[in-house]
């Protein structure tokens, strides 16, 4: 019997099928059949998440309905709810499963192992902004990019942009000088900073070539971030299908639009200068603010020890090999980039350009919100203050000599305190993973599925009151060593850790101490917030959502402009 006679109503009057109707013919057992495969092939997930505690769900939408209102809400409850459940949390966003991992050993199951190295599906929606950036591409080609870039940070080259450091440093105490006296957020400034110090630095770039100002794309990309979290959290915004047709996507493509327009002039200026000979930073810096002026010899032997630009042994990573070898010549990152792509192989000119837009943001939001946090923190902490500014005097007296690298391993409570802001404030909240295989916890008897998206709560790690006693209290000596000897390896991760550790982990510690010594040898910062009234917000980086409002007095006798 054809499929005509049983179904007349399907056939055309010469009674063939026409191909509308057999299209819709086929429709229905398709779906069922998706749907039966999609059922059986969830089945082991869902039996390995059923064991798995977490807040109750609805039909269809699961957990989905925590992540409405506004983003410190969200940060607050979900946060809050992670309490009542313990160390893994699962929660379901519709169909798609969350779990939540806060205890340490499990979190070094997932960060130190090669094989669990691939980013959440969330991660997609930075792709028409980051492409197939470091911070988002897996296998082979995260593998070969990574290994190309991260000896572009190696300390011997962050050695070489001490001085640049010093002279951005020196224009922000000049650029604050406006808002002495008044409240203001110095977040903004802090943005501008990083990425102009990004531009003279890593890209080798003079910020004065630079039509468009540090402060229009740190806008942009703060901008960007917010429809990003938006698209997060809510869940109706995730296919593109919707999206695309909201004002989001017009306004997304205007942001991006202005991102890449600077980083696309850097990558011309950068070439324009390869193809001159040029080699290094084209940014100048005045006699005055050299430090082999100054430098008292650190040899290339020191050995660089404390938190900074070291690592407590179970954390090495692939910044830590060779960092005695001084004499080996190493290029900074777009130098570098350029230089490989000559012959087209390790590197094309659509790759260098997702690494610059991914190296611009990872390099600049990170490190603005961690020096507007540690700002906050000597605002409200005034006798901790006293102690950084005694250091600091202890160490240049009232010279305004530029800080050399030697003083920046003598900043030893500075670190301190630099690690504590890191530690209460992670500018990186959460790390997200998806898991291609079953992974056993060691924490308790649980197994996460293959297919879940794992999300690394370091904003939570970080205050868990057996670890870290009295966990909400700012609290340098957290990081004496005599008291992180015997933390466990896992428990303080704000630049993530093992083979997907933070690329510029090092670059980010060596900038921030001249940065925010630079400024405390000339300011004193003060807050009339405290702690409690901080509204977190973690749209991908954690920020005050009121802003990261201070004041500033003058120290001593300003640099003269
Ligand atoms: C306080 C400053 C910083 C913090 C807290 C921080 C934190 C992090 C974290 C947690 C990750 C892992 C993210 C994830 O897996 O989702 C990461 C990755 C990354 N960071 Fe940073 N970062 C900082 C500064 C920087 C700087 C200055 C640069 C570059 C100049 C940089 C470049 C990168 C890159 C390229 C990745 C991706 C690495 C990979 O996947 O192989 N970061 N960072």
């Amino acid at each position: 019997m054809s499929a005509a006679t049983a179904t007349p109503d399907l056939a055309t009057p010469t009674g063939i099928l026409s191909p509308t109707s057999i299209f819709y013919f086929l429709l229905v057992p398709a779906l069922v059949l998706w749907y039966a495969y999609w059922k059986i092939s969830r089945k082991h997930m869902l039996e390995l998440a059923e064991k798995i505690p977490g807040p109750p769900t609805v039909p269809i939408l699961g957990n989905a309905l925590e992540f409405l209102g506004t983003s410190p809400d969200i940060f607050k409850r979900v946060y809050e709810k992670s309490l009542v459940y313990g160390s893994t949390v699962k929660m379901w966003v519709g169909p798609k499963l969350m779990i939540f991992l806060t205890d340490p050993r499990d979190v070094e199951i997932i960060l130190s192992s090669h094989v669990h190295i691939d980013k959440a599906s969330e991660y997609r929606f930075f792709k028409p902004w980051l492409g197939d950036g470091l911070l988002i591409s897996t296998g082979q080609k995260w593998r070969a990019h990574r290994k190309l870039i991260a000896p572009t940070f190696h300390l011997n080259v962050l050695k070489s942009f001490i001085d640049l450091f010093n002279a951005n440093s020196r224009d922000v105490v000049n650029k604050l000088k406006k808002e002495v006296g008044k409240e203001f957020d110095c977040h903004d400034y802090m943005s501008e900073a990083t990425v102009e110090i990004l531009l003279e630095t890593a890209m080798g770039v003079s910020k004065k070539t630079q039509d468009q100002s540090g402060y229009d794309y740190a806008m942009a990309v703060m901008k960007m971030c917010d429809i990003l979290h938006l698209r997060h959290t809510k869940f109706w915004l995730r296919p593109d299908l919707i999206f695309n047709m909201t004002s989001y996507a017009k306004a997304q493509d205007k942001l991006i639009n202005t991102i890449h327009s600077l980083t696309r002039k850097v990558i011309k200026r950068k070439r324009e200068d390869f193809d001159k000979g040029i080699r290094g930073s084209t940014a100048e810096v005045p006699e005055e603010l050299k430090t082999k002026n100054y430098e008292n010899k650190v040899s290339s032997k020191t050995v660089v020890e404390g938190l900074s630009y070291g690592q407590s042994a179970g954390l090495k990573d692939d910044l830590d090999v060779d960092d005695d070898i001084g004499e080996k010549k190493r290029m900074a990152f777009l130098d570098l980039m350029i230089e490989a792509s000559q012959n087209g192989v390790v590197i094309n000119d659509e790759e260098i350009k997702e690494q610059v837009d991914t190296i611009m943001f990872e390099g600049h939001d990170t490190t603005a919100a961690g020096s507007s946090f540690f700002l906050s923190m000597m605002g409200i902490h005034q006798d901790i203050q006293d102690k950084v500014i005694q250091e600091l005097d202890e160490i240049f007296g009232d010279s305004d000599r530029p800080a050399t690298f030697a003083d920046t391993l003598e900043m030893k409570y500075l670190e301190r305190c630099l690690m504590e802001t890191l530690r209460m404030y992670p500018p990186v909240p959460i790390i997200a993973r998806q898991l291609r295989q079953d992974v056993k916890l060691v924490s308790g008897d649980y197994t996460l599925p293959a297919g879940a998206t794992i999300i690394i709560g370091t904003v939570k790690i970080h205050r868990l009151p057996e670890i870290y006693p009295n966990p909400d209290k700012f609290d340098p000596d957290n990081f004496l060593p005599e008291r992180t000897a015997n933390r466990h390896y896992y428990a303080f991760i704000p630049f993530s850790a093992g083979p997907r550790s933070c690329v510029g982990r090092k670059y980010a510690m060596l900038k921030l101490k001249i940065l925010l010594s630079t400024i405390l040898r000339n300011y004193r910062a003060q807050s009339d917030l405290l702690e409690k009234d901080f509204k977190l917000q973690a749209d991908i980086i954690l920020k005050r959502a009121e802003g990261f409002k201070i004041r500033l007095e003058p120290r001593k006798r300003l640099v003269k402009a």
